[in-house]
């Protein structure tokens, strides 16, 4: 069964520091959708940034689509990095550009053209509620709106893998349970979803995710769910 991230005995500590991630041994199917839950410092962060090429690991194996990351070679990480969408904890948004630029750049850097850009960018604008704000600069928005911004950024290209580090820790549950649907839409269309959590509720909403608990750098997995693949082979369609 196709595994989009396989981890085997991965280990991370910041410079020299104790380990804050240890024996992490888990694979994700492709076309999957997993939340990653646990206590304030437990590693959630440092594992999400694993994933998406932000840090390489102390020690062990991952292998990312197939590949192993652990020695892939710098000039390769962009190519990489353009599969994965991420919503950072603190959005990242770039200052000087507006919400309309932020979203786009994704679909930029992939090379399509503006026609195509403008309808998917206002299409994706008005889905998290911020149509009337494609002009605005990020310090003019507030930290809800940056956060819109930032998911719709990360969704807008429909990467292969989508990394979300607490997407809806600054909106109300209504917009949380929209953003949420988003998540599910994408993941339907086949990109395999991980958000970072520690809204209890929020996993209630999708009843066909599993749940990944890391506690003090370790998993916490009694019912061994993590190693097993669940395979939901969807297809994967055009970007539109
Ligand atoms: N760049 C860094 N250098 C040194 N230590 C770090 C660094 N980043 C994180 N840590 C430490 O690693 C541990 C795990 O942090 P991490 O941010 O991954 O946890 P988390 O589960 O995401 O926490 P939260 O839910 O509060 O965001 C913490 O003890 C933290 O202090």
């Amino acid at each position: 069964m196709a595994s989009i991230v396989q981890f085997e005995n991965v280990g991370l500590r910041y410079g020299t520091g104790a380990e804050i991630l240890s024996d992490l041994s888990f694979s994700l199917a492709r076309g999957s959708f997993h939340f990653l839950t646990g206590p304030s410092g437990a590693g959630k962060t440092s594992l999400l940034r694993l994933l998406f090429l932000a840090q390489r690991p102390s020690r062990g194996l991952i292998r990312l689509f197939g590949e192993d990351i652990v020695t892939l070679p710098r000039d390769r990480m962009p190519l990489f990095r353009r599969r994965i969408g991420v919503v950072f904890q603190d959005f990242r948004l770039i200052p000087y550009l507006s919400a309309y630029d932020n979203v786009a750049l994704p679909l930029r850097v992939a090379g399509v053209d503006e026609a195509e850009i403008a309808t998917a960018v206002n299409e994706m604008l008005a889905w998290v509620g911020l149509g009337s704000r494609a002009s605005a600069r990020p310090a003019t928005l507030s930290g809800g709106e940056q956060q819109r911004v930032a998911i719709a950024r990360a969704v807008i290209a429909r990467p292969e893998l989508l990394v979300a580090d607490e997407p809806t820790g600054n909106v109300d549950p209504d917009m949380a349970g929209r953003l949420l649907y988003l998540f599910e839409a994408l993941n339907k269309l086949g990109t395999t979803v991980i958000v970072a959590t520690h809204d209890v509720h929020l996993l209630e909403r999708v009843p066909d995710a599993r749940t990944i608990r890391l506690d003090r750098g370790r998993l916490d997995d009694p019912a061994g769910i993590v190693r097993t693949d669940i395979a939901r082979p969807l297809p994967r369609r055009p970007l539109r």
